[in-house]
């Protein structure tokens, strides 16, 4: 094998690269090194350093960069070397389709897919083609794309990658380093040795297996915020519902319960009011809806005594929404303040002492839902230590529910005791200040020295049926 690459695959893919035990593989990677010895060969300084970048398009552009960042050497084979050196840097050597991919054998398929069919099949014997393309919205095929240009250069091994990353992504270091990029296809020698490509330039390799896959990697560029979906529809619902009894207490059950005519007055509150008071309790509901998941995973691994059982597929799904939600509830519970401040107060009025608690709860809620917000996001919480993380979250996390709970108990500290006014129909706060309480009653449990210690030796790996059996399917973490 190639020396350069060689010190470029890690350990792991080289082993899984030994261990290979299909024979065509193996051919086909013989072929493969051989073909890199070559190239090797002619040029020692940059051996197979070289990337055949094949177009002058878009990502051409985007790619070219950040390899010489990567201190690989890029070479674009254009049908037009003239017209793309006005536009590449001197650093990147520009030639024709044949000069170009004689001088190395990883080349990067830089074209639409629409165009595949016109690339000179001879030139790419024994290469290994990394293929970036992605199908126009709209468009259905029954093969992928990089299936089709497989069959197209059977004596090529084609591996699929970077159709994930834009070249808007790829022109930003910033941007692109530390980035998870799918890579699936060729050879196992092949797509390690992408994979080694890709981590060179700062990325993330994952290493998705044969070129079947390809398919999915191709849908990922047209997912619709997959990891929102649940957060969504979860939000719309609880939105909705708190809408419903705010129009039927504010605007239904006030016409039913007063002499005389219809007033049609209250509902002109509809857009504003209604809306307002809708997103705050959607709020609320959402932070608390953060929170309780964790609490029942805790209780179920109190329960079951272990952390090495699965827990069941709509707790999975919840605990993974928690930052979605979490973002939600910032950004309703931001809407509602805003708007609040519009509708509620009266700048030239006194206000109680009960009213200055809720508002100062407020305003600090809305300050401690921020910090979480932001340290949520991946950019902000890379830069953190596990410690100040799970401080963050845990500690701010739990303070932002207790804000809560005061700022929605001294906003309706009267009203709550009221007698139901419509018919069956609780308001707003007589559903969520329960809520709240309940939530803070089943976590203090848990905050219980004798409890949390139990929890705590649970989660580093202890097991109640199990506790001396060291054959455990799982590793034990050191306490
Ligand atoms: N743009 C993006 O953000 C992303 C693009 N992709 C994929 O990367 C590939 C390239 O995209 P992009 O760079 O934007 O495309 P562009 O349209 O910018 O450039 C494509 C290049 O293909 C070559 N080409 C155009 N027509 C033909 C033809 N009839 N026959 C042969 N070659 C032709 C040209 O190069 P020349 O004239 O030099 O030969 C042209 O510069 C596509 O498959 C796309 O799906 C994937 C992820 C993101
Ligand atoms: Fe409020």
């Amino acid at each position: 094998m190639a020396e350069f690459w060689r010190s470029r695959i890690s350990q792991e893919e080289y082993r899984l690269i030994s261990s290979s035990h299909s024979s065509d593989d193996m051919e086909l990677t013989e072929q493969l090194v051989e073909a890199g010895q070559d190239h090797d060969d002619q040029d020692n300084e940059w051996g197979d350093r070289r990337v055949i970048l094949v177009g002058s398009g878009d990502m051409t552009r985007a790619l070219a960069p950040s390899l010489l960042r990567a201190h690989y050497r890029p070479v674009v084979a254009t049908r037009k070397p003239n017209r793309a050196r006005t536009w590449m840097s001197q650093e990147v050597e520009v030639c024709t389709l044949e000069e170009g991919l004689a001088q190395g054998d990883l080349v990067v398929v830089a074209i639409p897919a629409i165009h595949h069919h016109t690339l000179p099949k001879h030139l790419f014997t024994n290469k290994i083609i990394v293929d970036i393309s992605n199908r126009y919205p709209g468009e259905t095929q029954k093969v992928s794309l990089a299936e089709a240009l497989q069959e197209m250069l059977p004596e090529a091994q084609v591996v699929k990658a970077f159709n994930t990353l834009s070249a808007y992504v790829l022109e930003r270091e910033e941007l692109y380093c530390g980035r998870e990029v799918p890579v699936c296809g060729g050879t196992t020698f092949a797509r390690a040795r992408v994979m080694a490509l890709v981590r060179d330039m700062g990325m993330v390799p994952v290493d998705k297996g044969g070129l079947k896959n390809a398919r999915t990697l191709e849908e990922i560029p047209f997912q619709f915020f997959p990891e929102w979906k649940v957060a969504f529809i979860v939000t719309g619902i609880i939105f909705a519902f708190f809408w419903t009894i705010k129009f039927f207490r504010s605007q239904i059950c006030y016409n039913l319960q007063k002499d005389g005519d219809w007033d049609w007055g209250v509902f002109e509150k509809l857009p504003l009011s209604n809306t307002q008071n809708a997103l705050a309790f959607t709020g609320c509901l959402l932070l608390l809806l953060c929170y309780i998941p964790g609490m029942i995973a805790a209780y179920l691994q109190l329960w079951r005594g272990t952390k090495y059982s699965r827990f069941p597929g709509w707790l999975d799904t919840w605990l993974k929404s928690r930052k979605q939600l979490g973002l939600l509830s910032l950004l309703t519970g931001c809407t509602h303040g805003c708007l609040a401040i519009f509708l509620n107060i009266n700048w030239h009025q006194a206000i109680s002492w009960t009213q200055s608690i809720y508002i100062t709860c407020g305003v600090l809620l809305a300050a401690v839902m921020t910090i979480l917000g932001v340290t949520s996001l991946p950019s902000v919480s890379v830069k953190l230590t596990w410690r100040e993380f799970s401080v963050v979250q845990r500690y701010l996390g739990w303070i932002s529910v207790i804000l809560l709970t005061s700022h929605l108990t001294f906003l309706s500290i009267l009203g709550l005791m009221r007698p139901l006014s419509c018919y069956f129909l609780l308001s707003g706060p007589q559903i969520m200040v329960p809520v709240c309480f309940l939530t803070l009653m089943f976590k203090i449990p848990l905050v219980l020295p004798c409890i949390d210690s139990r929890l705590t030796k649970i989660r580093r790996g202890y097991e109640r049926h199990n506790p001396t059996d060291s054959d455990n399917q799982m590793p034990k973490l050191i306490p």
